[in-house]
C-alpha cells in the first residue's frame, strides 16, 4: 500500500518534490534553483523548459534519497507561482517565448490604455482584482501579439496557453502524447479572464483583452483526480492543483471564515478566507478563489500580495553583494541595534497591495555617514514587516476582523530577527508552524482527499501544530514613530516613473 503522498512545489525562485506522510510531516525532499532572466529593465522571464527539466530531476531525488518509487505515492499535488504565463506549440511541446513572470511589468502600457477606457471598474467586480501588470491576461495578449504567427496558431488551438500549473500537468501526463490541457479554479482566478461568479472563461474580458478561447485551458476544481502521470512518476494519480498562496492556506488548515495566514518568499503574500461568497474589497486587496475541493462549494479568499520581500534580501546578495548567502542577513542585521534611520522601499515591480501604484519605485531613504551595511540589512528585513502591517491594517479596514495571532510560512519564517520584528510592528503574535513548507503541504492535502488517503479537513487540521510563537515586545510610541517612517517613504516612492 502507498503510505505516502508527493507534491511538486515549483516557486518563483525554485522547484522542489517533497513527500509527505499521513502525519503531513516531511519524509523526504529535494529542491532545485533555476535562472532568473532579466532581458531589460522592468521584464523578468523564466525558461519553462528548465522548470520542466528541473521539476523531473527534483522528483528523481526526492524518490531516491529515500529508496521510494511511484508505488509507494498513493497520489501527487500540483502548486505553482500564480499568473506566470507561457505558451507553446501543441505538437512539439516546445514554448514560443520564455515565460513570463508574475514580476514581469512589460505590460504596463497596456494597463494604461486600458484604465483611460474605464475597464477597471468593470474588471473588478467580475474578477476580483485591480488593472495591473500582475496578472496574466495582459501577459497573455503581449505573447500573441509579440510572437510572430502565435496569435492565428492559438486562434486553431494549435498553440495552448498556461500558468506553470498547466505546463507541468500537460507534460507529466504526456505532453504532445495526450498530455491533458487544464487548470484548477485558484490558477484560472488570477489569470483575470475567469469570471469570480460564474467560475468559467469570461466572454466580455476575452473580447476586450482579445484574448481567443481557443487556447485556454479547462478550468477544474482544486482536489479531484485529472489523470495519471507518465515517466518517473507512471501511475500515480495527480489529484490536486492549486496556486501556491492558496495552497499555504489549506497547509495551515485555515478552513473557517476569518483565518488567515501569510507566506514570506520571493514575495510575501496573506489569505484569509472569507467562506462561500466572494467578499469584495474596498482597502486594496484582492478577491479571490482560495480553493474548491471536488464538487464541494468554493471558498473564496481575500489576499493582500507584495511583490518584493525574499527577493530584496536576494537582491543584497545578487546585485550589491552585500552578503554570501540569503540565510547570512539575520547575523548582519544584527550586527546593529536597529535601522539607523533607513527605510527601504523595495517597489521594484510599483507597489503591489494596498497601493497598486505601478509607477512606484525602489528607494532607500534616511542615509547618513553613520549608515552601515548592518543598517541597510536591518531596513530591507522590516520592510516586509512594513508590508505585512498595511496588508492587515487592510484586511481589518474591509473585514472588521482583527486578527489574533498570525499564522506564517515560507522560506523567510527562519529569519527570528524578522519574526519578532513583524509581531513587534502588528501588535499582534506571530506563530510558525512545525512544517514550514505549507505550499507543497496545501497541493498533497487537496490530492490525498480526493484519493481518500485523508478522510476530511478535520484529519488535516489535526495534523497542524505549532514550532515556535513571538509575542509583541516594542512600546506603542516606537512603533508608530516607525510606521510614520514608513508612510513617509511610501509616499516618496509612488509615481516615481511615468
Ligand atoms: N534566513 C533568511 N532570511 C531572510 N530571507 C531568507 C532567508 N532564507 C531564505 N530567504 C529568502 O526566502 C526566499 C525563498 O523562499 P521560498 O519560500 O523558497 O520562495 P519561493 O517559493 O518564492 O521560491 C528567497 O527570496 C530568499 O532570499
Ligand atoms: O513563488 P512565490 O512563493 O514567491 O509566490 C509567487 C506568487 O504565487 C505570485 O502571485
Amino acid at each position: 500500500m502507498a503510505h505516502y503522498v508527493g507534491a511538486i512545489d515549483q516557486g518563483t525562485t525554485s522547484s522542489r518534490f517533497i513527500v509527505f506522510d499521513q502525519a503531513g510531516s516531511i519524509v523526504s525532499v529535494a529542491q532545485k534553483e533555476h535562472e532568473q532572466i532579466y532581458p531589460k529593465p522592468g521584464y523578468v522571464e523564466h525558461d519553462p523548459l528548465e522548470i520542466w527539466r528541473n521539476t523531473q530531476e527534483v522528483i528523481a531525488q526526492a524518490l531516491d534519497k529515500k529508496g521510494l518509487s511511484a508505488k509507494d505515492l498513493a497520489a501527487i499535488g500540483i502548486t505553482n507561482q500564480r499568473e506566470t504565463t507561457l505558451i507553446w506549440d501543441r505538437r512539439t511541446g516546445k514554448p514560443l517565448h520564455n515565460a513570463l513572470v508574475w514580476q514581469d511589468t512589460r505590460v504596463d502600457p497596456m494597463v494604461h490604455a486600458l484604465a483611460k477606457q474605464g475597464g477597471p471598474d468593470r474588471l473588478r467586480s467580475k474578477t476580483g482584482l485591480p488593472l495591473a501588470s500582475y496578472f496574466s491576461g495582459l501577459k497573455l495578449r503581449w505573447l500573441l501579439d509579440n510572437v510572430p504567427g502565435a496569435r492565428a496558431k492559438a486562434e486553431a488551438g494549435d498553440v495552448l496557453f498556461g500558468n506553470i500549473d498547466t505546463w507541468l500537468v500537460w507534460n507529466l501526463t504526456g505532453g504532445p502524447d495526450g498530455g491533458r490541457h487544464i487548470t484548477d479554479v485558484t490558477n484560472a482566478s488570477r489569470t483575470q479572464l475567469m469570471n469570480l461568479h460564474s467560475l468559467g472563461w469570461d466572454e466580455d474580458i476575452l473580447r476586450l483583452f482579445d484574448i481567443p478561447e481557443a487556447c485556454l485551458p479547462k478550468i477544474l476544481s482544486s482536489s479531484e483526480v485529472y489523470g495519471e502521470a507518465k515517466g518517473v512518476l507512471a501511475g500515480v494519480p495527480i489529484a490536486g492543483i492549486l496556486g501556491d498562496q492558496q495552497a499555504a492556506l489549506v497547509g495551515q488548515t485555515c478552513f473557517q471564515p476569518g483565518e488567515a495566514k501569510n507566506t514570506y518568499g520571493t514575495g510575501c503574500f496573506m489569505l484569509m478566507n472569507t467562506g462561500e461568497t466572494p467578499y469584495p474589497s474596498k482597502a486594496g486587496l484582492l478577491t479571490t478563489v482560495g480553493y474548491r475541493f471536488g464538487t464541494a462549494k468554493t471558498v473564496y479568499a481575500l489576499e493582500g500580495s507584495i511583490a518584493i520581500a525574499g527577493a530584496l534580501v536576494q537582491w543584497l546578495r545578487d546585485n550589491l553583494g552585500l552578503i554570501q548567502a540569503s540565510s547570512d542577513i539575520e547575523a548582519l542585521a544584527r550586527s546593529v541595534e536597529d535601522n539607523g534611520g533607513v527605510t527601504i522601499v523595495p517597489a521594484f515591480s510599483g507597489l503591489f497591495a494596498p497601493h497598486w501604484n505601478a509607477d512606484a519605485r525602489g528607494l532607500i531613504g534616511g542615509l547618513t555617514r553613520f549608515v552601515t551595511k548592518g543598517h541597510i540589512a536591518r531596513a530591507a528585513l522590516e520592510s516586509t514587516a512594513f508590508q505585512t502591517r498595511e496588508v492587515l491594517d487592510a484586511m481589518a479596514k474591509d473585514t472588521g476582523i482583527a486578527v489574533k495571532e498570525l499564522r506564517t510560512d515560507g522560506g523567510m519564517v527562519v529569519n527570528e530577527l524578522l519574526m519578532q520584528f513583524q509581531a513587534d510592528i502588528l501588535n499582534v503574535p506571530v506563530v510558525r508552524p512545525k512544517v514550514i513548507e505549507t505550499t507543497a503541504l496545501g497541493a498533497a492535502y487537496a490530492a490525498g482527499l480526493a484519493t481518500g488517503f485523508w478522510s476530511g479537513t478535520e484529519a488535516l487540521v489535526q495534523n497542524w501544530a505549532v514550532d515556535k510563537r513571538w509575542t509583541p515586545a516594542m512600546a506603542t510610541a516606537e512603533r508608530n514613530r516607525l510606521n510614520a517612517e514608513w508612510a513617509k517613504a511610501v509616499t516618496r516612492s509612488l509615481d516615481w516613473v511615468g
